[in-house]
Parts: structure tokens; C-alpha cells; sequence
């Protein structure tokens, strides 16, 4: 469960990637903490005997330069003075991803404004974070050292796996899950399944589809596979979506509506803000008008093409306990 949000700030000691010019490839915090009374925000650079208290004593084979990649591992103390402020530097942003995937903060818990600009476009690699623009100088210094440079993306977000593992979630492919996901325990996020920062799940849910940045959804919902959940970021999407509990989104659906409780989308049927939809009495609204009402089954009647909206009660079936139980 994410911690009760009652702390203004947080504080963190990590490891951060530097380039020679100061850029910050990334930041790790392995124990990051919300504290009620932060102190003011910024970052300080740790000498190796703070750092070695705070991350312990192997950190000293760790700081220092890196020749292969070119790049200088330092220790900083991190400090976010109020959650309700943007970041400030990319420290503070990769702080506030850390306190998302570790659950300490709930999606939209922590401003995320102007993450974009702060974080640095980085080669995720085999060998750690790599500047874009030095990737083939590093793949000769790698090989001159016997290694091969695996290039696994180029991003501002690493995946979420290389930093923080949630305790009770299977993730069946890494690569899908962006570093700020929050995964409640009882997750399984299946091959199909993405999801990106500032979004995710509240409780047990099975993802085989989309959960855009900013999406939320509730305990015991389904997200089918390939289906799609609007985001806000790109393509005019303005809603910020949710799906309640007990939700299905069935297999290659989508929504740019909010969901309520108990409610399901016909599978392939995509619900838009403005999907005219025709209620069991015969009226038609706009979608957006039932966004996140309870216990509604969303159809395109195949006889008629006409999107429905029907009043439903009981279950479709629910989660399948035995692919929740052991995570
Ligand atoms: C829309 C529903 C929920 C409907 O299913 P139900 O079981 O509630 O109802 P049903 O028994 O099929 O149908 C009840 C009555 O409604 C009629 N009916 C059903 N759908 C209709 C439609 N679109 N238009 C007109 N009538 C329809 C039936 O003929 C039946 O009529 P009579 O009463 O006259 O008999 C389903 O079709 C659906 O889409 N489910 C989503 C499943 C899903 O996608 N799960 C995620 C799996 S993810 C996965 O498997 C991975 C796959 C992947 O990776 O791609
Ligand atoms: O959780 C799993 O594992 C799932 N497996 C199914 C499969 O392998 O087909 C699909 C749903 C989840
Ligand atoms: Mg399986």
C-alpha cells in the first residue's frame, strides 16, 4: 500500500551519473524517505566517509570515474522540501520517480512539472547510463575491455526495474515499465502490458494493456490485452483518466473517459470523450457525461454499430486468484 500522504518532503541519499560537463545521467536512491520537516531543497555532494555511512562501504570502489563511459559516479543527499513544488534539478526528479515505484507517494502524490526539460536524453545501457552523443566511443572502450555495450533504449526514463523492484508484482517484460510506475503489490504486468511514470495500479490488477502517464487504476480492475488508456501528455487527450475497482478493459479496447466501480468495455470498442453513447432509455450523451460512473457495460452493439452504455450488476468473473496469489 502507498504510505499516507501526510509528509511534505523527502530526503534520500543515492548514487548520480556525471558527465564531465555536469550533466546528471541519472540518480539511484536506494532508501528514499518522506520526512514531515525536509529542510530546504537542493542536492550536496557526499565525500566518500558520509557517503560510505549512508550507502555503505562499498560505495568507495564505486565513486569516482568511470573511464569506459566517461562519466564520474558521485554520492549526493537529496532533499525535496515540499512535494507540492516542482522539481528542481534532475536529482529532485529522479527522487520523486524513486518515491512513486517504491509506493511512498501515490500517482499525482508529487508535482512532476517540468520532469521533461530536467531530465537528461541518456543511452541506457548494459554498462549503466551513457551520454547519447559519446554511445560509439564507449562501445570501443567497452570492447577494448572484452564487453559488450547492450543498448537498451534511448530515454529520458530508464525502466523501473533497474532502480526499484516492488515487493508482490511480476513485471513479465522490463522494458514496458518507465522508473516513477507504481505497481501495488498483487500487480502483474504481462508482455503486452506498459506502464509510465506518475500512473499505474492502487491494488491486485492484471495489465496486458496501456496505462499512460497519469492514468490510475483501482484495486481488482483488468486492463485486457492491447487495450489503450488516453493520456494527457501528447495528441489533445485532456482528461485525466481513472478506472475504479473491479474494472475490465477488455482485450484491445480503450478509454478516454474515466471508469467508476464495476464497470467493462467491450473488447476492440474504443470510448472516447465524445463517443455518443445511447443510455437503456433510449437517450444519447456524450460519453465524457458518464465518465466515472459505476456499474455501466460499454458495447457496440454489433447489430445496430450504435455505442451503449448498459446498467450492469454482479461480476464478469473477476481476477483469477491463482495469477495474484504468489507474487
Ligand atoms: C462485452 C462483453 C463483456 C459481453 O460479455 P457477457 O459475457 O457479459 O455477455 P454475453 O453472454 O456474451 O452476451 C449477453 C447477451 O448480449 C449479446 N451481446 C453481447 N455482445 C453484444 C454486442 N456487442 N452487440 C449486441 N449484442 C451483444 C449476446 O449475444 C447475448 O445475447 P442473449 O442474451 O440474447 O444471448 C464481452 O463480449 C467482452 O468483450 N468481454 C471482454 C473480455 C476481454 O477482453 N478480457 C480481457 C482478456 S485479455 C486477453 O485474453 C489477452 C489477449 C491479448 O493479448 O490480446
Ligand atoms: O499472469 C500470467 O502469467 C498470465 N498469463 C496468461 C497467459 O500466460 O496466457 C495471460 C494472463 C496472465
Ligand atoms: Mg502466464
Amino acid at each position: 500500500m502507498t504510505a499516507p500522504h501526510t509528509a511534505s518532503g523527502a530526503v534520500a541519499t543515492g548514487l548520480a551519473t556525471v558527465t564531465p560537463d555536469g550533466t546528471v545521467l541519472d540518480t539511484w536512491f536506494p532508501s528514499p524517505e518522506l520526512v514531515t520537516e525536509p529542510g530546504p531543497a537542493g542536492s550536496e555532494r557526499l565525500n566518500p566517509v558520509h557517503a560510505g555511512e549512508a550507502l555503505g562501504e562499498s560505495v568507495a570502489q564505486i565513486l569516482g570515474p568511470d573511464p569506459v563511459r566517461g562519466v564520474e559516479i558521485v554520492a549526493v543527499r537529496t532533499v525535496i522540501a515540499s512535494l507540492a513544488d516542482k522539481p528542481v534539478d534532475a536529482h529532485d526528479a529522479y527522487l520523486r520517480l524513486h518515491l512513486l515505484s517504491h509506493r511512498l507517494v501515490a500517482p499525482h502524490g508529487a508535482n512532476l512539472d517540468g520532469v521533461f526539460g530536467l531530465l537528461a536524453n541518456v543511452a541506457w545501457t548494459s554498462l549503466g547510463p551513457v551520454q547519447v552523443d559519446r554511445v560509439e566511443e564507449v562501445r570501443l572502450a567497452a570492447r577494448a575491455t572484452g564487453a559488450h555495450l547492450a543498448v537498451t533504449s534511448v530515454d529520458k526514463f530508464p525502466r523501473m526495474t533497474d532502480y526499484v523492484v516492488p515487493a508482490g508484482v511480476r513485471i513479465a517484460d522490463a522494458d514496458r515499465v518507465r522508473l516513477g510506475a507504481h505497481l501495488a503489490s498483487g500487480t502483474t504486468v504481462m508482455h503486452e502490458g506498459f506502464v509510465n511514470f506518475n500512473a499505474g495500479t492502487l491494488g491486485t490488477s492484471m495489465v496486458e494493456g496501456r496505462i499512460s502517464a497519469g492514468v490510475v487504476v483501482g484495486d481488482g480492475s483488468d486492463i485486457g490485452g492491447g487495450a489503450s488508456i488516453m493520456g494527457t501528455l501528447s495528441g489533445g487527450g485532456k482528461q485525466t483518466i481513472s478506472l475504479g475497482e473491479r474494472c475490465l478493459l477488455g482485450a484491445e479496447a480503450g478509454i478516454g473517459i474515466s471508469l467508476g466501480d464495476d464497470c467493462v468495455v467491450e473488447a476492440g470498442l474504443y470510448v472516447t470523450a465524445g463517443t455518443r453513447v445511447t443510455l437503456p432509455d433510449g437517450e444519447t450523451v456524450k460519453a465524457v457525461e458518464l465518465s466515472g460512473a459505476s456499474n455501466l457495460l460499454y458495447r457496440r452493439n454489433s447489430t445496430t454499430g450504435t455505442v451503449e452504455a448498459l446498467q450492469r450488476t454482479g461480476s464478469w468473473g473477476g481476477l483469477n486468484a491463482a495469477l495474484h496469489s504468489h507474487n
